[in-house]
């Protein structure tokens, strides 16, 4: 019996998490749940799991909900200490990192120092601190990756020798203005960039995938999870997103794996890991699809992802800039702050205001806290929209 922490249980990965796992009782045990401010939906997930601790970040939310929580015999907690004791508690063994941004941080690094195993579908740890996340990762054994890419690319290298791979290869689907121009790119709205193609996405990582900073940030991540260096892994736009990503080996071969765009595949592979378990979820049929086609991604349009590469191969504490601007901007843009094209514009302004430092938790702390300081002002003495 595996007994699970989810963080971020109320949204896109969380709730698919949970389907997941209620279709195999007998294997999950949910000890814990956290969510920002859906106090209705966590206490209904708290009721089905029978789980006896929750976490509420909003401070308003926690007030209105404590009560019925209490009610039902479940400890609801808030405040950025109690999500880090929430993950330390005995009866932890793996905690699904679900929430967006560098929130599930702290929690990560103290679940791996205390033995846990962490499931990482946040991405934006990895990015911000992977200097320090790495050296206390065992890949495969205490962090299993749940990111679609990253599963696909997991799964492709088993067995296989590190120092054979020659490419790590990771699709994208090319978001929702794929094939607009810069001039169509200028006035984009809100539920324009909203509307993925592929997947159905909490809002933060589908902007991402708007401007393919979503993939910048999947590089990054590639490389501190596999250890490849930035000069072997690629991009490729892929619309379909049924190849999910490939590793190219030296002799040529490339090993890719394929499935429907259903994210509950990788979560499930990443809770089951080394089994894999019969589902019912629906089948890649090649035939019905008919069509794959792959396309080099174009950096001029798409300048998030130029400069998330030329931060990681940059090092030191540029992913953690890269992560806590694009976070702000991209949270401005969907406030109606700021436009689509200044979301990369404004990254590449704060990550120009950075010289490289001795890196450790403490600096990269305050690279992210100043960046986002820096990008606010720049947000600031924008234009409003
Ligand atoms: N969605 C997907 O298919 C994929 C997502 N990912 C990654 O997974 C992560 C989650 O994405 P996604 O599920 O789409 O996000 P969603 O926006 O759908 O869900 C976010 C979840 O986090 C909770 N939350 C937000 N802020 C806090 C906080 N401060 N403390 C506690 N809980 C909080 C939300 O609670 P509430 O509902 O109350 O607001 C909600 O449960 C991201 O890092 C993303 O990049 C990776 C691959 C695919
Ligand atoms: C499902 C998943 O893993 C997302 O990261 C997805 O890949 C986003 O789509 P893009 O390929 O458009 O970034
Ligand atoms: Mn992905």
């Amino acid at each position: 019996m595996k007994r699970i922490v989810i963080l971020g249980s109320t949204g896109s990965i969380g709730r698919q998490a949970l389907e997941v796992i209620k279709l195999y009782p007998e294997r999950f045990a949910v000890v814990a749940l956290a969510a920002a401010k859906n106090g209705s939906l966590l206490l209904e997930q708290c009721i089905e799991f029978n789980v006896k601790y929750a976490f509420l970040a909003d401070k308003d939310s926690f007030k209105q909900y404590y009560d019925d929580f209490k009610n039902y015999g479940i400890n609801l907690t808030n405040g950025s200490k109690e999500l880090v004791n929430m993950v330390l508690l005995p009866d932890v063994d793996g905690i699904l990192t679900a929430i967006p941004g560098t929130i599930c941080l702290l929690p990560t690094i103290e679940a791996l120092k205390a033995g846990k195993v962490i499931y990482l579908a946040n991405k934006e740890t990895m990015v911000a601190a992977g200097e320090i996340i790495t050296p206390l990762m065992r890949l495969g054994e205490n962090l299993l990756p749940v990111d679609s890419e990253h599963s696909a690319l997991f799964q492709a290298l088993k067995g296989e020798i590190i120092s054979q791979v020659e490419k790590l290869i990771i699709t994208a689907s090319g978001g929702p203005f794929r094939e607009y121009t810069v001039e169509q790119l200028q006035n984009v709205s809100i539920s324009q960039a909203l509307n993925h193609p592929r997947w159905k996405m909490g809002s933060k990582i589908t902007i991402d995938s708007a401007t393919l900073m979503n993939k910048g940030l999947e590089i990054i991540e590639a490389h501190y999870l596999f250890q490849i260096p930035y000069e072997k892994i690629e991009p490729v736009i892929h619309p379909q997103s049924i190849v999910h990503s490939l590793v190219e080996y030296c002799d040529g071969s490339v090993i890719a794996q394929l499935g429907l765009p259903d994210m509950r595949l990788p979560i499930q592979y990443a809770l089951t890991y080394p089994e894999r378990l019969k589902n019912t979820f629906p089948r890649l049929s090649l035939a019905e699809i008919g069509t794959l086609t792959f396309e080099k991604p174009d950096y001029e349009r798409f300048m998030a992802l130029k400069l998330a590469i030329q931060a990681g191969k940059a090092g030191n504490i540029y992913p953690t800039v890269l992560n806590a601007a694009n976070e702000v901007a991209v949270e401005a843009f969907l406030t109606g702050k700021i436009k689509f094209l200044e979301i990369a514009q404004i990254v590449e302004k704060v990550l120009n205001c950075f010289s490289p430092v001795k890196i450790d938790l403490e600096t990269i702390l305050e690279a992210d806290r100043r960046a986002r300081e820096i990008t606010k002002q720049f947000i600031g003495g924008g234009h409003r929209w």
